[in-house]
């Protein structure tokens, strides 16, 4: 992990794994003050039988271990700069972004380098994905645990159970898998970070902090929020997704473990503490959790979205309370992590020379948060559309070349998804507590095409008007008032923007 980006609202926004990007720009540390991600895995402090969270974050704190961290093992195969070859295809990024493009791009016989610091640092975080979208991209051996279905809290007298498969991804196993691939295709690995690019006519040099300089016909850039190469030209204004979570084992938790838990919106942990209960009740935060077993549990308690993101602190202490309240007992702490994960905003200008996927490339889900499967998905797209323009014989190159790769990557009706996502997300910003629960209970009863495809990026613009309708329909009447009136600004904002954007 690189540098610090930026401070807000004294959250670190730190660089994501280069081009990692599904509930991304996280890491995994021991101490909310490190800027250095770390890792850590199965490294337990065990305790007393009965130590039990008090009410304060501190404790929990103390109970994160020291952290590791852990790199596959693979003999890389080494970019040699003495050649002074001009390769294909530069991805700068190891995350799944880049290693997908890496892997499919040289499948078809093309010279790819992929440049990164940690080339064989494992990904860090949980991350979740619905089952459906891992099994449409053959991956499910990507998963290592699966769960029938999700439950949703609304509130503490009503839950929704969703009849949807959800899995954790293995995070080692899809490294290792890809990187396989891209080891027996010939994509060479270079140990480095990129500080600069300079563009010619009909090919790119790639210059790195350790002095190589690479050529390259065509640089992607798949660093996730460091937005590293890619530029901008609109003024940064995301939400932002703050979440802090456990991996832990306790001595018991109320959760089937049948089930994952996709949003527990209840609030009645904070009845004792007036304080933290009015500001939940402004800006909420929610429970997501995996019950691995009934001993060992994924907690992480969650801001959907919020502009300025929630203090990290404040969502600690919440979820003590709720840890508490639920009466579940941290016996240890295999790892933590904290999530900041910048949703909506622009997209970079497009077309540009540097070419992007992921984060980097405006993809995260801007009501969500969500990005691994979608950028999975946009993988070959990308592949698909280097390979056949670097491999024609029309001579397609420089600026003309980057053009198509992005028109494909975010053609109009992407674009315009894109834009309906983002107004949702500027309702969500403006609902508190009451408002959001009425909003998920009319949401998770529209028809499941419509929530799935919704939070799977599968609904383009038409579909999405209906969506819109549907959710209306299904709102009970104060929040149909509550989107009028806090949807209409975002909803002219939409308009115009769909209206200027042209094919
Ligand atoms: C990294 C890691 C590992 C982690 C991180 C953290 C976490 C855990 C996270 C989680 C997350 C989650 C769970 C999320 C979820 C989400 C969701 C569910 C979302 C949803 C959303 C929805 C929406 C936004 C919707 C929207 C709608 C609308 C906007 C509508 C409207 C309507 C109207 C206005 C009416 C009229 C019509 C038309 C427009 C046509």
């Amino acid at each position: 992990m690189d540098t610090l980006l930026k401070t807000h609202n004294k959250l670190q926004f730190l660089h994501p794994i280069h081009g990692f990007a599904d509930k991304v720009s996280t890491f995994t540390s021991s101490k909310p003050q490190t800027l250095e991600p770390k890792y850590s895995k199965k490294t337990h402090i065990k305790l007393n039988k009965d130590f039990c969270l008090k009410a304060s974050s501190s404790a929990l704190l103390e109970l994160v271990p020291e952290t590791k961290k852990e790199n596959l093992e693979f003999d890389l195969p080494l970019y040699d700069p003495s050649k002074g070859i001009v390769v294909d295809l530069v991805i700068v990024g190891g995350g799944p972004a880049g290693l997908a493009v890496a892997q499919q791009v040289s499948a078809a016989g093309l010279s790819v380098c992929s440049i990164d610091p940690s080339p064989k640092l494992i990904w860090p975080n949980n991350y979740g994905v619905w089952v459906d979208e891992f099994e449409a991209m053959d991956l499910l051996d990507c998963l290592d645990t699966t769960w029938s279905g999700a439950m949703v809290y609304i509130n503490e007298n009503s839950t929704k159970d969703l009849d949807r498969p959800y899995g954790r991804v293995n995070r080692k196993q899809l490294k290792s898998k890809m990187m396989q691939k891209c080891i027996s295709n010939g994509v060479k690995f270079h140990q480095a970070k990129v500080v600069k690019v300079i563009h010619e006519e009909y090919k790119s040099l790639v210059m790195c902090n350790d002095g190589v300089t690479l050529q390259a016909s065509v640089v992607l850039d798949a660093t996730g929020f460091s937005r590293c190469l890619v530029e901008y030209d609109k003024p940064y204004n995301p939400g932002y997704q703050v979440a802090y979570g456990i991996l832990a084992e306790v001595e018991e938790h109320p959760f089937d473990v049948n089930k994952m838990v996709f949003m527990d919106w209840r609030d009645s942990h904070l009845d004792s503490n007036k304080e933290l209960q009015e500001r939940n009740k402004k800006i909420p935060t929610f429970l997501y959790a995996m019950p691995f077993s009934s001993k060992r549990i994924f907690l992480e308690e969650t801001s959907l979205v919020a502009r300025p993101g929630l203090n990290m602190k404040e969502i600690q202490e919440r979820m003590v309370a709720r840890l508490n309240h639920l009466g579940i007992k941290v016996k240890s702490i295999e790892e933590d992590e904290y999530c900041v994960i910048p949703m909506g905003g622009p997209l970079p200008v497009l077309p540009q020379r540097v070419v992007g996927i992921g984060g980097t490339a405006g993809m995260v889900h801007p009501s969500t948060g969500y990005m691994v499967a979608r950028t999975l998905a946009a993988a070959p797209i990308v592949a698909r559309a280097i390979v056949e323009y670097l491999g024609s014989d029309r001579g397609v190159l420089g600026n003309e070349l980057s053009a198509r790769v992005w028109k494909d990557l975010w053609p109009i009706e992407r674009r315009r998804q894109r834009e309906f996502f983002c107004f949702g997300m500027d309702i969500l910003l403006k609902l508190d507590l009451d408002s959001t629960r009425s909003f998920f209970d009319a949401f998770f009863n529209l028809e499941p095409r419509y929530w799935h495809g919704f939070l799977s990026s599968r609904l383009f613009l038409p579909e999405l008007l209906l969506f819109g309708l549907s959710l209306f329909s299904h709102a009970s009447n104060p929040i149909r008032l509550e989107i009028m009136a806090k949807g209409t600004l975002p909803l002219v904002n939409m308009v115009n923007n769909l209206l200027q954007d042209k094919e």
